[in-house]
């Protein structure tokens, strides 16, 4: 028997987005019914985000502890890492991080909660599971991503997996192919060979951990494959599952090669779940990819009140867009037809590695053709990096050559997380490179290695 639903507002799912979004509507005084097809507890605290920091944190752990000598600081014996261990903090502290989503779903009235997959039977009208119709004057689509695995590897079965299936482990494995030198695919991998797993990254068209600056690129490169195999040319020409794991066969620049694996990590990017919500069923305008077209900066899709929010849009796939995108097409859910732009901060993206990756502002690949200035700094001989044997990476800043305006930056290296705030909000704040040099910088600091970085693009800019 089929159930009917009413609500203002639908949200269909109950990650970060839609629960920004759930909020936001209802602070505006609406109904609101949130719809959640899977588990409960956001992709970023179950699989995302917290389970990969804490596995990066193992790995640094065993990487300190194997690094001490040249400190004059010798850790006798070898160091011994327990997989199990290692992977029972991961689950159990990931398991709270889920524990505090669970208590936030929780505090959500149970009549505002509805669980099932959701899809579009009408322009604003879903069906629920089999039988229940949600009526709704507005929608929230903000069903995330999936990792994506190409067809070649379907054949691998269990042996063919994703991020979600590393932080199920019991414990470590022996040996892992990245295929994918992405972001997910480098901490992963990193993280990985510290903790003893023999690990090879494969990438097949150059890119690296989303860095468009090929000078950070080469550095970054270089850090990265004195630690481990990593290939960025690579083609994988065969793959086929055996009693022990995965028999591969690539081919590089240094010819065919053929490996044996227990596991094939695929981490090739992630693609919108936007298959299966029947948005065929609706007025939306789908690419040849079944991509509605939406507003940018009001996340409508275009000419019917539905709103498109998080992973799901993939303007940019990071935690805290996901929730600024929820608040925003919340907002706007609940002010339709009023809709209005929602504010947006400085662009920031941190990857975890060791060297960390940052970019703020525009990337190298998207400044002007012209009358722009690169200032740079190399950590070899920074002098607190060095202090730390932390010295390697690249830091360019790119600035405005006529106004001095900073636009930008690409660096790989020591506190780039840390670097990466300060230069995010300096961008917000449209702050030139000589305001940014008249702020404090204590001594001895990394950021010191910044200011280098923007005393080098204020020489070309006085130029
Ligand atoms: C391994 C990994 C590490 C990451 N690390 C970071 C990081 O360090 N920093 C960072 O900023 N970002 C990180 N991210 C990205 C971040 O996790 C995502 O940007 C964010 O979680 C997206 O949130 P969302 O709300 O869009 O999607 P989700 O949290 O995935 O929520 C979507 C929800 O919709 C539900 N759903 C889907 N379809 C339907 C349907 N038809 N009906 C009902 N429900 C449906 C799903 O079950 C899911 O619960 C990482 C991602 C991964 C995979
Ligand atoms: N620290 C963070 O903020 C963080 C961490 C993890 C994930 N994320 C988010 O998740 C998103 C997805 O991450 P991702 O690493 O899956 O995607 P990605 O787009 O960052 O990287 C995918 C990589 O795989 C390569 N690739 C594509 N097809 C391939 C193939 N067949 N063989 C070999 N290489 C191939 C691409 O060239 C690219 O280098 C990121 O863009 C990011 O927004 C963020």
């Amino acid at each position: 028997m089929s159930q009917a639903r009413r609500t203002d507002v639908a949200i269909i799912g109950a990650g970060t987005a839609g629960m920004a979004a759930y909020r936001a509507v209802k602070a505006a005084g609406l109904s609101a019914l949130l719809i959640e097809g899977g588990p409960y507890g956001t992709t970023c605290a179950r699989v995302g985000c917290m389970p990969s920091k804490l596995l990066i944190a193992a790995a640094e752990a065993a990487h300190h502890a194997r690094h001490t000598a040249p400190f004059g600081v010798h850790v006798d014996g070898p160091v011994r890492i327990d997989g199990h261990q290692v992977m029972q903090r991961v689950k159990s502290e990931r398991d709270r991080f889920v524990g505090f989503v669970l208590d936030s779903v929780n505090n959500i009235p149970q009549s505002d909660r509805l669980p099932g997959h959701a899809r579009f039977i009408g322009n604003t009208q879903l069906l629920v599971g089999d039988s229940t119709v949600v009526d709704a004057s507005r929608v929230v689509i903000a069903t995330g991503s999936s990792a994506v695995v190409p067809d070649m590897y379907a054949a691998l079965g269990d042996r063919a997996i994703i991020n979600d299936d590393v932080f199920a482990w019991d414990t470590l494995p022996g040996s892992v192919l990245v295929v994918g030198p992405g972001v997910i695919g480098l901490e992963l991998g990193q993280a990985l060979a510290r903790l003893g797993v023999r690990v090879t990254v494969l990438g097949r068209s150059g890119g690296l951990a989303g860095i468009s600056d090929p000078a950070v690129r080469d550095n970054a490169f270089q850090a990265f494959s004195a630690e481990f195999p990593l290939c960025l040319n690579a083609e994988v020409t065969s793959v086929e599952r055996t009693d022990q794991g995965v028999h591969v066969q690539y081919r590089d620049r240094r010819g065919q090669h053929t490996e044996q694996y227990d596991y094939v990590l695929l981490a090739v990017g992630r693609r919108p779940n936007i298959a299966g919500l029947g948005l065929e069923n609706t007025l939306a305008k789908l690419d040849d990819r079944g991509m509605p077209a939406f507003n940018r900066q009001t996340l409508q899709l275009d000419g019917i009140p539905v709103f498109l929010a998080g992973d799901v849009n993939a303007q940019w796939p990071l935690l805290h867009e996901a929730a600024d995108d929820g608040r925003i097409a919340g907002q706007n859910a609940a002010a339709y037809p009023a809709v209005s732009p929602g504010s947006r901060r400085a662009p920031l993206s941190v990857v975890f590695t060791d060297p960390q990756v940052m970019h703020v502002g525009l990337r190298f690949r998207q400044l002007p053709d012209s009358g722009v200035v690169t200032g740079e700094v190399d950590f070899a001989d920074q002098g607190r990096s060095r202090v730390m044997l932390k010295n390697r990476g690249l830091l360019r800043v790119y600035a405005e050559q006529q106004t001095g305006r900073f636009l930008g930056a690409e660096m790989v290296g020591p506190a780039a997380e840390h670097l990466g705030h300060l230069l995010s909000w300096a961008c917000q704040q449209g702050m030139t490179i000589s305001q940014m040099l008249d702020m404090p910088f204590y001594h001895p600091v990394i950021e010191e290695g910044l200011r280098t970085a923007l005393r080098d693009a204020a020489r070309q800019i006085n130029a």
